[in-house]
């Protein structure tokens, strides 16, 4: 366990957490160490002189009262370093996910992860804090207890550590047992959670076709999953359980047994057999504690190995020596891409020139989405090369990369503040007039004006307080701010006022002036005058020319322009 936490963490932590174990395992050893004192003390009170125990009683409370300060030091040390634990394990994990690629971000790793982060970290740190040390003391202090008896009785001593390679086998028997079902009760935990999110987001939907009962039954098929899940993991500790209550009772009566024997025998005196059967009965206590914690122990591994999982994840790689566009042309050279058993974009070349605009059409699940996605490095081709101003992404510092991109794509995403502070994200170095600038140009005022507090106004999680369309300006806005030379635009498909889709159609083109301008368009009248038109089905051009000379070709993008509504047109 402390190897995984270690290679989760990095070695800068095995110092600390050294110590701490250090002082739990002496803290451990002198708990041993005031039990074994019972011995002295018998011996003193029972012998022919009573008073000579007064010595030892006092030695006693002395190795109590420094047993409870290192006691207080171990737990407060394990508890810092669990402390620093968590912190640390947030950082690697927040420093990683900020370099792994966008397109690594699904709806399911997200859920993942947020699981993993939110309740795994927190189980698997408080671990460190709140079990190590009991589980040292479960193990060490009869250890020490069995090293006492060995000293009174050699014969006794040995019929008590012999329970302590059994212990072992029983924990490592029960380690392997559970291990698949404590991976599967997660992955049903995982599971289940999404399910509850999914069956909340979607109320009104469900509410609105009376499909809650349906829904619900999918909830409950995955809730049941994680009973039946967590049901056979516990069945399979239970044998575990019982092998090792079984060991220690049997060590426990072995010892009782064969203490009775020697001192009948005439080898023991009755105060070394009284403090026998006190050590005896004090060390079988902690051992049998150790199933919970076991158990505990083996729930914050399984966590530990998914966080090592998503570390493992290898980021997208970075150019040794990374090169600077310094054009803004964008070329996909004989790109293919491949997710989920498929291919998705497949061979595909196109180029759009400096300052140019190039709309991508063609029905749903064409690629569109897809390629823009590509030019921005969201993940790495399969096959061919994407250019920027003539430089392989891959060569680019992906900082850099992303200072050529304004990005607005259909999936806004605010945060839970101020519209002015979800703008002021695009440039942090913004002033406050830039700011306003940019909500003005992208017809946001009106907006502003309306809320109840202004610019002061808190969007709620996601943006929740705005509409599609105003979220949609706001991204507009800080795009604006952000003023890139690329523009990657994903119009927005759900129907909008007349108004709004106005107002989002004049912030749009007021990002695109003067700039590289990347368009998957759904509605084939925004399309019209842009300086290449490529017509997309299945990952492949299929057409490719201006609005003009597609209309003169007759083909896919004539048909497609005809069907379409003649409003848009
Ligand atoms: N990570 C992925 N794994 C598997 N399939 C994917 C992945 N990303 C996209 N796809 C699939 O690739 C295809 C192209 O998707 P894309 O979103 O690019 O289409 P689109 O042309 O933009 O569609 P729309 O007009 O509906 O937005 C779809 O069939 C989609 O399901």
């Amino acid at each position: 366990m402390i190897r995984l936490l270690l290679r989760v963490l990095g070695q800068q932590y095995a110092s600390p957490l050294r110590r701490a174990v250090a002082l739990m395992v002496a803290a451990a050893v002198l708990e041993g160490i005031s039990y074994a004192l019972v011995l002295p003390v018998l011996r003193g009170l029972l012998g022919p002189t009573p008073d000579s125990a007064w010595p030892w009683i006092a030695v006693f409370a002395g190795t109590v009262v420094a047993y409870a300060v290192l006691r207080y030091v171990a737990d407060l040390t394990g508890f810092r370093v669990g402390a620093a634990l968590l912190r640390g394990t947030y950082r690697r994990l927040g420093d990683h996910l900020t370099a792994l690629p966008i397109g690594w971000f699904t709806p399911s790793r997200v859920g993942e992860v947020s699981v993993l982060a939110g309740r795994g970290v927190l189980q698997a740190m408080s671990a460190v804090a709140h079990l190590l040390g009991p589980l040292i003391s479960a193990t060490l202090t009869p250890a020490t207890v069995a090293v006492v008896i060995t000293f009174v009785d050699w014969r006794i001593g040995v019929a008590a550590i012999v329970a302590a390679p059994l212990i072992g086998a029983v924990h490592v028997w029960t380690e392997r047992s559970t291990a698949a079902g404590d991976t599967e009760r997660i992955a049903r935990e995982q599971e289940a959670t999404a399910r509850v999110v999914e069956f909340l987001h979607a109320q009104p939907v469900l509410r609105a076709g009376d499909r809650n009962a349906e829904r619900f039954e999918i909830l409950d098929r995955s809730l049941r999953d994680l009973e039946t899940a967590s049901r056979r993991t516990t069945l399979r500790t239970i044998p575990g359980a019982i092998a090792l209550t079984t060991i220690v009772q049997t060590a426990f009566v072995c010892t009782m047994v064969l203490a009775v024997h020697v001192a009948l025998s005439g080898d023991l005196r009755v105060p070394d057999v009284l403090a026998v059967l006190l050590l005896a009965t004090l060390g079988a206590d902690p051992l049998l504690s150790l199933n919970e914690i076991g158990g505990r122990i083996r729930g914050a591994r399984t966590v530990l190995i998914g966080i090592d999982d998503v570390l493992e994840t290898r980021p997208l790689p970075v150019a040794p020596c990374p090169r600077t566009p310094v054009r803004h042309d964008l070329e996909l050279n004989a790109v293919t891409l491949r997710a989920g058993g498929r291919t998705i974009i497949d061979d595909l070349s196109l180029t759009v020139p400096d300052g140019h605009r190039l709309a991508l059409v063609g029905p749903s699940g064409a690629g569109k989405s897809t390629i823009l996605k590509l030019l921005a490095r969201f993940s790495d081709v399969d096959g061919g090369a994407v250019h920027i101003g003539g430089t392989d992404l891959r060569d680019i510092d992906p900082v850099t990369l992303m200072a050529q991109f304004s990005i607005v794509f259909q999936d806004v995403y605010l945060f839970d503040g101020t519209i002015e502070q979800n703008i002021h994200l695009a440039r942090p170095d913004a002033t406050h007039a830039e700011v306003r600038a940019a909500a003005t140009a992208a017809q946001l005022d009106d907006v502003i004006e309306r809320l109840p507090d202004g610019w002061s106004t808190v969007v709620g999680e996601g943006g929740a307080f705005l509409s599609g369309g105003e979220r949609q300006r706001v991204s507009i806005a800080r795009a604006l701010l952000k003023n890139a030379p690329v523009v990657l635009l994903d119009e927005v498909t759900s129907a909008l006022d007349p108004l709004s889709d106005a107002a989002v159609h004049h912030g749009i083109d007021r990002l695109c002036n003067g700039r590289t301008v990347v368009m998957a368009a759904h509605r084939v009248h925004s399309v019209r005058d842009a300086d290449q038109i490529a017509f997309i089905d299945h990952g492949h051009v299929v057409e490719q020319g201006t609005h003009a000379e597609l209309m003169l070709l007759n083909g896919r993008y004539a048909e497609y322009w005809a069907m379409s509504d003649p409003i848009d047109v």
